[in-house]
């Protein structure tokens, strides 16, 4: 379908877009791809429809491949718009992770895709066609650093996850301060996948949050969330949103996630491999 050559810059071997591509320094192979597929739908695919024609690729093709690389693309790896206060908080917890004891979790536009849960078989999921058209609400803006920009952490044995969250300027409520409803999604997001990982397909039941202090745009803060119980289906669970330096309380919140189904959680499934 494009060139096999690929990429001069990216060395991606199937990008449609060599000719418009300009690599920063340093930028990761990803990164680049997504630099030129930005020029590229700039450049044409604004004044395209489908079924036309560019150099003999159709623009229908390269809305399949966009849609395909994006999700694969892990959305939860340093890029040009984490600031210094992000990076050295996301070296930190790779540090930690190097003798086994915090995981990175990879995170992309379908969320059964981030949990690696292997739930095929013991759900009814979303056929590839629908999924090429849906999004993980966090993940549903490209462009680097406007909206949700976060990276979480897994602690099986404590049960507990971190997300390093770096909310960009179109997730603004109160001028120059995080929308409440952003720090709702970010912490629904990180207790959620707390509780995917430890208990397996869940749905909050009950999200309670205090906010007690606003969070500016651009600040990096860390969402600290625990699993304190779980009773039968039932998954409780609590959070702390921190400033880095841990002097200022965010928010903070409790909740209840119900287990829809019997499958194994990652947790085992984990230590099963
Ligand atoms: C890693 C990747 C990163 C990325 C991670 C990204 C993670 C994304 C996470 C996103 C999470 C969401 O936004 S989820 C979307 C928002 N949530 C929803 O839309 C859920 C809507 N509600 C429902 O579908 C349903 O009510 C359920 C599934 C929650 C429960 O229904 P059910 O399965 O029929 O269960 P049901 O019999 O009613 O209840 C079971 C038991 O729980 C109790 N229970 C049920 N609801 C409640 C409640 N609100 N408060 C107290 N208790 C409750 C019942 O009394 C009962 O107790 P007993 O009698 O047994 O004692």
């Amino acid at each position: 379908m494009f060139s096999k050559r690929g990429c001069s810059h990216c060395t991606f071997q199937n990008c449609p877009v060599r000719p418009y591509a300009k690599r920063k320094p340093n930028t990761k192979q990803a990164d680049c791809i997504y630099d030129c597929l930005d020029l590229w739908l700039v450049k044409w695919a604004g004044l395209l429809g489908d079924g036309h024609q560019l150099h003999g690729i159709s623009t229908f093709s390269f809305q399949t491949w966009l849609s395909q690389a994006r999700q694969s693309k892990d959305y939860a790896l340093p890029n040009s718009s984490w600031s210094q206060g992000m990076m050295d908080l996301y070296s930190r917890f790779l540090e930690m992770c190097k003798d086994g004891t915090w995981k990175r979790i990879p995170s992309y536009t379908w969320l059964y895709r981030s949990t690696q849960l292997n739930l095929k078989k013991s759900l009814k999921l979303t056929s590839e066609k629908e999924r090429k058209e849906t999004r993980l609400f966090p993940r549903n803006m490209d462009t680097e650093g406007v909206g949700f920009e976060y990276a979480m952490f897994l602690n099986p044995s404590e049960k507990r996850m971190v997300c390093l969250f770096q909310p960009g300027p179109y997730l603004e409520g109160h001028p120059g301060f995080a929308h409440g409803g952003s720090t709702a999604t970010i912490i629904d997001s990180t207790i959620g996948g707390c509780a995917i990982f430890v208990a397996g397909r869940v749905m909050t039941a009950n999200l309670s949050i205090n906010y007690r202090n606003p969070i500016p745009l651009g600040s990096v803060v860390l969402v600290d969330s625990k699993v304190d119980q779980v009773e039968g289906r039932k998954v409780f669970l609590s959070c702390q949103v921190r400033s880095i330096d841990g002097q200022t309380l965010h928010a903070e919140a409790t909740a209840l996630f119900i287990r829809l189904d019997s499958t194994k959680s990652l947790q085992q499934q984990m230590s099963s491999q």
